[in-house]
């Protein structure tokens, strides 16, 4: 796992703390067939670890700032299969989707790559219409994280009623802080992690 410190940071564009990136990976169990779409990818902080895993990544956001940020940590840490798309997912994820699966048909190759492409959600603008269309391209394993519990709730109702199994996490991490007497505990936000599966 890369260390949070090491990524190329700017103001205002947030980053997967490197251990919600390690149980999220984990729940992702990307294997070097998969392909896997980044929504929402910040500073590339997932998209840099599952793209040193996966076959392919396609990372999005809506923020240009974002897109910046991600682009200098590809460059960075030497990543050569990820593309990155800037625009919301509302309108990209179809496109990508739609893409892989007329490259696929042409390829004469199995309906889609559901069973092989998984998609990670780290920005939840608009959820309701990405999961619809994470849902009708029939993807097999989404991965999410959310700060606000309400919207990790949604999220697994969501995916509830279109048949995913859902399994539903909150972490909480503390940093040791080294005081006088020894050490002291400082916690973080907890994030809730949903994997949902078909
Ligand atoms: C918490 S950050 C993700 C951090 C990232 N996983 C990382 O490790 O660096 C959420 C990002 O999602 C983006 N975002 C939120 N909703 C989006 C949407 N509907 N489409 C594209 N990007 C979105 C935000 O601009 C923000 O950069």
């Amino acid at each position: 796992m890369i260390k949070d410190d090491e990524f190329i940071r700017n103001d205002g564009v947030p980053i997967t703390k490197e251990e919600i990136r390690a149980l999220s990976l984990s729940k992702l169990n990307l294997i070097h067939s998969d392909s896997v779409i980044d929504i929402g990818c910040g500073s590339g902080g997932m998209t840099i670890e599952m793209a040193k895993i996966a076959k392919k990544a396609y990372a999005m956001d809506n923020s240009e700032d974002a897109i910046n940020t991600t682009k200098a940590n590809l460059e960075k840490f030497n990543i050569g299969n990820c593309e990155l798309i800037s625009g919301d997912a509302k309108e990209e994820l179809e496109k990508v989707l739609k893409k892989l699966k007329e490259s696929n048909e042409s390829n004469e190759l199995n309906a889609l790559p559901s069973e092989n492409l998984k998609i990670f959600i780290g920005g939840t603008q608009n959820i309701e219409e990405i999961l619809k269309i994470a849902n009708k391209y029939s993807i097999k394993t989404i991965v999410s994280n959310t700060i606000v519990v309400n919207t990790g709730l949604k999220i697994a109702e969501i995916l509830e009623n279109y048949g995913y199994e859902i399994d539903l996490i909150n972490m909480n991490v503390s940093y040791g802080r080294k005081i006088k007497s020894g050490y002291m505990m400082i916690a973080r936000n907890p994030i809730t992690i949903i994997t949902a599966k078909k």
